[in-house]
């Protein structure tokens, strides 16, 4: 093919339909509209416009029950027909298509000339770990829990605590927006002096993510406000704005700290097998082309559940080297515990950071401890010690009460 082109892949369920002529309609109806009609100069002309269906291949088992048939279906989409932003590639490809029966964008490829306009994350695994001054070990995230209705002196103990027990990063609860109690330029500095309380007793950095709420016109002056009080990373509803917002966020040169995407309102695109948006390509590969230095998503072990080949295919598209950006850090959560770190290192290796909140604060010795627990089984996983031999070991006693509470995974 000569044109540059963007490539879609759907899944399309249909009991009956003729798929190629399905194939055929999309990459015709969604470029140049009719072509069968159109005169043959008006061919030519058109022709850099048309979009070609590259493959069709129909899954059909031999008597399928109703609702089993479906085809994968792979359409080219040239470049010319939409300008380099996430907003023209998405509606082109999947804009009106995405109400149009049992259909499901699976994946984009996109052409150089597409991906030479996004940046893609700032800082990226390699730069976070470079801030943090952590060259291999996973990293440990702890999320504020219990932040609605909480004065400033109240978050900064919690964010103390939690300093405490040996986390990386602490982020914002995402439901934690502008209020009269903890605004968030106070909010930034009453945390950022908890972190530099706590760095003092335990000589480690840390990250807090903020959450970057509001307007979206307002949205780069906030992450700029909260920069100047002292902020060292963000945290953003991604799918709430728009992956443009985060786009132009990431790419604003003077917003110069990592952003952490939260997955807030995925669970409206990616679970259906017929309709929505794969997660990988949703949490992926588009959260990385839009800038995410680290992106959350449900883990496939914790109490929002994710099955774990999909959450493995969304690590893969946040680290797969064919994208020239930088990659993202995977950030599996939900319902995470001590007791399931073996698990996440042996399917997410070390670039991965484990997060949680209850698993943090609902620790029996408390939110300190919490952080402590993970870290120990963090360092056992990767000394090879099974948990409950490291839990036994004097100094692990906050990593022995996190398995009585929650038990463990091997
Ligand atoms: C569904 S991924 C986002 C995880 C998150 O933001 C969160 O608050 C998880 O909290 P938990 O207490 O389950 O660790």
């Amino acid at each position: 093919m000569s044109h540059s082109v963007c490539i879609a892949t759907y899944r399309c369920h249909d009991d009956k339909a003729d798929f190629n002529k399905k194939a055929q309609g999309i990459a015709v109806g969604l470029t140049v509209g009719s072509w069968t009609d159109l005169p043959e100069a008006r061919k030519a002309e058109m022709e850099k416009h048309l979009g070609r269906v590259l493959s069709v291949t129909v899954y059909e088992p031999e008597n399928a029950a109703p609702g089993e048939r479906y085809a994968d279906l792979v359409i080219a989409y040239p470049d010319v027909n939409f300008s380099r932003d996430l907003p023209a590639l998405l509606v082109t490809v999947f804009g009106k298509l995405s109400m149009d029966g049992r259909i499901k964008l699976l994946d984009l490829d996109f052409s150089p000339a597409f991906v030479s306009a996004f940046p893609g994350p700032k800082f990226g695994i390699t730069g976070v770990r470079e801030l943090l001054g952590i060259e291999q070990r996973p990293l440990l995230m702890s999320i504020f829990k219990s932040v609605i209705g909480h004065d400033l002196p109240n978050l900064r103990e919690q964010f103390y605590r939690q300093a405490l027990g040996g986390v990386d990063l602490i982020k914002d609860d995402e439901i934690l927006f502008e209020n009269p109690l903890t605004p968030l330029e106070k909010r930034v500095e009453a945390c950022m002096e908890a972190a530099e309380q706590a760095q003092a007793e335990t000589g480690q950095k840390l990250l807090y993510a903020v959450n970057l709420t509001g307007s979206t016109s307002k949205l780069a002056a906030n992450a700029k406000l909260a920069i100047a009080a002292g902020a060292n990373a963000l945290l953003f509803n991604v799918l709430a704005y728009g992956y443009d917002v985060l786009h132009e966020l990431s790419s604003d040169p003077e917003i110069s700290v990592p952003i952490a995407a939260h997955p807030a309102l995925a669970g409206a695109f990616y679970p259906s097998p017929h309709y929505g948006i794969a997660a990988p390509l949703l949490l992926g590969k588009l959260m990385r082309l839009a800038g995410a230095d680290l992106v959350l998503f449900p883990s496939p072990y914790g109490s929002v559940v994710m099955p774990k080949e999909e959450n493995l295919a969304v690590q893969a598209a946040l680290i797969d080297p064919a994208l020239p950006v930088k990659a993202s850090f995977p950030v599996p959560s939900a319902g995470i515990h001590p007791g399931l770190v073996p698990l996440i290192l042996r399917d997410f290796g070390q670039d991965v950071v484990v997060n949680a909140g209850g698993g943090i604060h609902g620790h029996p010795l408390g939110t300190a401890a919490g952080g402590q627990a993970f870290r120990q089984a963090i360092t056992a996983t990767l000394s090879g010690i099974s948990l409950p031999e490291a839990a036994s070991q004097p100094g692990n006693e906050a990593l022995q009460a996190a398995i009585n509470s929650w038990g463990y995974k091997e």
